[in-house]
């Protein structure tokens, strides 16, 4: 497993008006997207082409098409689903299916809810989108998920990552063709699995529910 975290002005920016939480629902969504186009930009970076012949106006030349099949782009809802606009128009050609997962916040255990992805991944580059890797928890389901149903390769774009749910993550997947690409590795995880400083519940404050965490 492979982390990058994207280091640049832009980023940061975004990244610390996201952060605070006199920013409205609307604002953060729109943040939300940019931040993403921006990751993308990076994730995206061996995403798999092949030469193709085109006629320019003037000659003909030898151009990057992207190898067949297109990617797969899955957002894990709900939080995920704020992330999809600012990937799909990166990449409008990709397809996109859907894992609806949520962790208890109790006992932490994953659920998942919804699932609408192809039967057969075999073969296939998939982006994973979650604005938050905590405890790690979710996107390690998600990843195994993925791998069983038989992608060969997988980046999952995060906003943030507590070091402990990243540490768990690198332990559990050394191995494994995951990269992770991330705006920022936090400080540390509260005792309620909340990253600190964080954003707060990222599902909450891009659809308005209003939140206070402690
Ligand atoms: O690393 P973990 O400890 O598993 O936590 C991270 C998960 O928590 C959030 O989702 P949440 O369960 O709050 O669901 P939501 O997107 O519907 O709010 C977040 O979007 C991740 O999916
Ligand atoms: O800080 C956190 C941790 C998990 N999920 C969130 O939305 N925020
Ligand atoms: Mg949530």
């Amino acid at each position: 497993m492979r982390t990058i975290v994207v280091d640049h002005p832009l980023v940061a920016h975004k990244l610390t008006v996201l952060r605070d939480k006199t920013t409205p629902s609307p604002v953060f969504r729109q943040l939300t997207e940019e931040l993403v186009t921006l990751l993308a930009y990076e994730a995206t970076r061996e995403v798999r082409t092949q030469p193709v012949t085109i006629e320019t106006p003037v000659a003909t030349t030898v151009g990057t098409a992207f190898t067949k099949p297109t990617p797969l782009v899955v957002p894990i809802l709900r939080a995920g689903l704020g992330m999809l606009e600012g990937m799909t128009k990166l990449v409008p050609t990709a397809e996109v299916g859907f894992l609806g997962m949520a962790r208890d916040e109790h006992t932490l255990d994953i659920i998942t809810y919804a699932e609408r992805l192809p039967e057969d991944l075999t073969g296939r580059q998939v982006f994973v989108l979650d604005p938050m890797l905590a405890t790690g928890g979710t996107l390690r389901e998600a990843i195994k998920f993925l791998f069983r149903r038989g992608a060969d390769e997988v980046t999952c774009i995060c906003l943030l990552a507590a070091p402990e749910g990243l540490a768990k993550l690198e332990e559990e997947l050394a191995d494994a063709k995951v990269t992770v690409v991330l705006a920022s590795i936090d400080d540390h995880l509260n005792e309620k699995a909340y990253i600190v400083p964080g954003l707060g519940d990222a599902g909450d404050r891009l659809y308005g529910v209003a939140q206070e965490i402690r």
